[in-house]
């Protein structure tokens, strides 16, 4: 499949280049020209097992392309990625004024039509709007759908490439066939579902997380009080299949940005 990928951090470089990898013709956009230079010449600005390897090859093969044109790339593509920042607000609220500027953008160089999926983790509801902005910069017919994304910094490859699962959200049949035929060689989990219900997937799936780091460091100031060893205590509960070790202490007691986003809520 032809695919454009907007936004070349850590969700749509390691996206782009495992889609290569597939055999998918890839072009990556970002609008930071220095680091399209820099991935243009082969430089990788963030280190994750495999991805340079990966890069370089596809690279070679012509199944990648990194640039700042964004409409050469909407114009290449039939599927349109978008893997912008969201990050938070003082109010803790999502910034979305990156995905609705790339929306617009899209929306501008539209010519024919295209499925535009998002993989920036958005509130519910902010696919709707995505969609609205595309069909005021456009007269080309459009599909969104909702596909988030999962992956952990450090393991992003090889999360990417074997996920737990994928998620699509789009109220289209044949949007769904294309997006799960797009994913299938990954995981046979595949959940599909509306858009709303993708998106809620998502927050519920950083809020379950957020949530068992709280319980555990709750359980930990107790171990103190009562003389007993949270690491042990940890590995008791994790055994039980219904609660799972993950999360739940092996880690740094320092949360990631996800966790801070939805703590501030
Ligand atoms: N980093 C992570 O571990 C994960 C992040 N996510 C979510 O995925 C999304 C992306 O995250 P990251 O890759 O970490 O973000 P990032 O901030 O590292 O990268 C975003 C990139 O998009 C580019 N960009 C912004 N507007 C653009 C436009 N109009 N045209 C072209 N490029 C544009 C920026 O220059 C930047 O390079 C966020 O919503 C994040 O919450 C989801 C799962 C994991
Ligand atoms: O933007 C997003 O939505 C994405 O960002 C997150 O990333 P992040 O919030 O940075 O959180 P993680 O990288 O998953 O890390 C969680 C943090 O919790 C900490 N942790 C984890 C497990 C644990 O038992 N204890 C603990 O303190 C880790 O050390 C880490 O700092 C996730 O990895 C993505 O799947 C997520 O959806």
């Amino acid at each position: 499949m032809k695919l454009a990928v907007v936004g070349t951090g850590y969700v749509g470089l390691v996206s782009g280049v495992c889609f290569a990898h597939l055999g998918h013709q890839v072009v990556c956009v970002d609008k930071q020209e220095e680091r399209i230079a820099r991935l243009n010449s082969g430089e990788v600005p963030i280190y994750e097992p495999g991805l340079k390897e990966m890069m370089d090859a596809s690279a070679a093969a012509g199944r990648l392309r990194f640039t700042t044109g964004l409409q050469e790339a909407v114009h290449h593509a039939d599927i349109v990625i978008l893997a912008v920042g969201t990050p938070s607000l003082p109010s803790g609220e999502a910034d979305l004024s990156f995905i609705e500027a790339a929306a617009r953008e899209i929306g501008q160089a539209m010519n024919g039509y295209k499925i535009i999926v998002t993989k920036s983790t958005v509130p519910v509801g902010t696919n709707e709007k995505v969609a609205a902005i595309v069909a005021a910069h456009s007269g080309h017919p459009f599909a969104v759908a909702s596909v988030p994304e999962f992956l952990r910094e450090g393991t992003a490859v090889k999360d990417t490439l074997n996920p737990d699962r994928i998620v699509i959200g789009t109220s289209e049949e044949a949007v769904a066939q294309r997006l799960a035929e797009l994913h299938r060689p990954l995981t046979e989990h595949i959940v599909v579902t509306d858009i709303r219900s993708a998106e809620m997937i998502k927050y519920a799936s950083n809020a379950f997380l957020a949530t068992k780091i709280s319980f555990i460091n709750e359980i930990a100031n107790i171990c103190e009080k009562v003389g007993a060893d949270v690491m042990r205590v940890a590995e008791g509960m994790g055994y039980d299949k219904r609660i799972g070790s993950s999360f739940c202490g092996r880690e740094s007691a320092t949360a990631g940005h996800a966790f801070r986003r939805i703590r501030k809520r």
